[in-house]
């Protein structure tokens, strides 16, 4: 993933975390094609709803899907080995996140400590399995459910870090212009934080940028050059996924976090 942040050279060697807008949207763009690629991926498999709604566990203590049941495995494993010290990756299951069982990499302490834990995995997960992903997939069942659930987890995990990026969006919004925001926080005005962090023009540059990627990485390649070009995922609604979810939860992120921002 392209590097958000950078130590600054003016700080005399020390580490001092430097951010700006365009380096945060940078690794937005940057996990953009992660979220397609992944799409893409999931799209070769039909719905296989039976391996997330329905609870066939033959341990009889445990009442879980089988994907939910691998994404808490997943999630302790990586756990483990310090995916969430990493304040850009949020797990879906909490309760039972183990600590890293390795010395773990310092990050940079970029985020506000009262602010870091915000976390909307639960609506990701629902807006996913029930909206996002009966519209990118063919109805059906094909049994190969661990295959499925390996898929879904690759996306659930590149939607989730997109959209709680979020937090460092903000956090930069807020450090270039803290006389804009400082009133709406101590208002808590939801609706003032999200007209300020606003900007339409860059969202429907994003939605463009989607789909041409969806048209560029999903394309069917043929050795006979001909009119028609066929596509894995429709480019349109890869855009749509992006307008509809991804860009209204990130900002989602950006006003619970902002909210949060002067406790
Ligand atoms: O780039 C920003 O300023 C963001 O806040 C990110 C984002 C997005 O999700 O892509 C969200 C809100 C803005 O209106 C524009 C884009």
């Amino acid at each position: 993933m392209a590097k958000a942040v950078e130590s600054d050279p003016g700080s005399g060697g020390s580490d001092v975390p430097r951010l700006s807008l365009d380096s945060i949207r940078e690794s937005l763009i940057r996990q953009e094609d992660t979220i397609v690629f992944s799409l893409i991926e999931r799209a070769k498999f039909p719905l296989n709803s039976p391996a997330f709604e329905e609870s066939r566990c033959l341990d009889s203590g445990n009442s879980s899907s089988l994907t939910e049941f691998f994404v808490r495995e997943i999630e302790i494993l990586q756990a483990k080995v310090g995916r969430y010290e990493n304040p850009e990756e949020n797990p879906f299951f909490l309760e039972n996140i183990p600590h890293s069982v390795f010395p773990t990499h310092k990050y940079p302490p970029i985020l506000h400590t009262k602010a870091v834990s915000v976390n909307i995995n639960k609506r990701i997960w629902d807006v996913y399995f029930k909206e996002l992903l009966p519209l990118l997939v063919k109805p059906g069942d094909d049994g190969d459910y661990p295959s499925t659930a390996a898929s879904d987890l690759a996306c659930l995990q590149a939607l989730s870090r997109r959209i709680h990026y979020g937090k460092f969006v903000a956090e930069v919004k807020f450090r270039d212009a803290p006389q804009d925001y400082e009133p709406a926080i101590r208002a808590q005005d939801k609706e003032a934080l999200m007209k300020l962090l606003t900007f339409e023009k860059v969202e429907e540059m994003v939605k463009r940028r989607v789909q041409k990627k969806a048209e560029t990485f999903g394309q069917e390649v043929k050795c006979v050059s001909g009119d028609e070009k066929n596509y894995k995922v429709d480019p349109l609604l890869v855009s749509r996924i992006y307008g509809e979810w991804l860009i209204p939860l990130t900002k989602v992120v950006e006003v619970e976090y902002l909210l949060r921002r002067l406790d």
